[in-house]
């Protein structure tokens, strides 16, 4: 069956006022779980953001695409799971041309002066944070915010990541005004965490 093509306003960058606080929440969510909700939840509460962008990749260059489902479903089941409405749901990196995260924060960079930007990740992503494309780079661009994961609590003290950024670490206390922070400026926030993940909701076959 022919998966559905995806909706045009999933493929521009939503719609913000000057000013605002916004996370950058990329991810697979092949399928988006509840541990992907928790995940915004947290970041929204934390970071005192106005919206979250929950960007639907057309695909994590470090991953295989074998398993991956089509970008139109993966934006159809993150809709009807995030419902806060300062959640955005948004696929715009598929007309970019390019998967990569440093790409699309140049791009947001340029296109969206006068907006507090900040990455969210999982902790998990600290372990291959190293091998993303220019990720220098992508830490010199904007704030982030690591989410602590079960299994990942500690990444932070062995990431080449967090090592070489040491300097550049926010206390977890001050995660509120990290948006007001120019990167270098990460910070790691331990809370209610979710065992959730996109891999054994697709082995359970869910
Ligand atoms: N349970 C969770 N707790 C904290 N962060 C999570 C959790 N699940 C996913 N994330 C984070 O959400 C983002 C998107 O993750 P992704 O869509 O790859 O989900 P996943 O469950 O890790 O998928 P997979 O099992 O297929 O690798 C990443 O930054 C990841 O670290
Ligand atoms: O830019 C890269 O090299 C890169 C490598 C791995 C992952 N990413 C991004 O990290 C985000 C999380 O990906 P995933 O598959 O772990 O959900 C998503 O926005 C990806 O595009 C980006």
């Amino acid at each position: 069956m022919e998966s559905a093509s995806v909706a045009p306003r999933y493929l521009s960058m939503p719609h913000v006022e000057r000013g605002m606080a916004v996370g950058l929440f990329g991810g697979s969510f092949n399928p988006p779980h509840e541990g992907h909700l928790l995940v915004a939840e947290i970041a929204l509460r934390r970071l005192g953001l106005d919206q979250l962008w929950w960007m639907v990749t057309p695909g994590n260059p470090l991953k295989s695409r074998t398993e991956l489902a089509p970008l139109a479903d993966r934006i159809t089941l993150s809709e009807k799971l995030a419902q806060d409405p300062r959640i955005k749901i948004t696929a715009f990196e598929q007309a970019l041309g390019s998967p990569y995260t440093a790409h699309t924060l140049a791009h947001v960079r340029r296109h969206r002066p006068g907006i507090h930007f900040i990455w969210i990740m999982g902790a998990d992503s600290l372990r291959t944070f190293h091998r993303w494309q220019k990720w220098r780079s992508i830490v010199q661009t904007f704030p982030i915010a690591v989410i602590d994961r079960p299994g990942s609590t500690l990444s932070f003290l062995s990431s080449r990541m967090t090592r070489t950024f040491d300097y550049a670490r926010v206390d977890e206390d001050d995660a509120g005004i990290l948006w007001r922070k120019t990167a270098p400026a990460w910070t790691f926030i331990h809370g209610p965490r979710s065992g959730l993940s996109s891999t054994s909701l697709r082995l359970a076959g869910t």
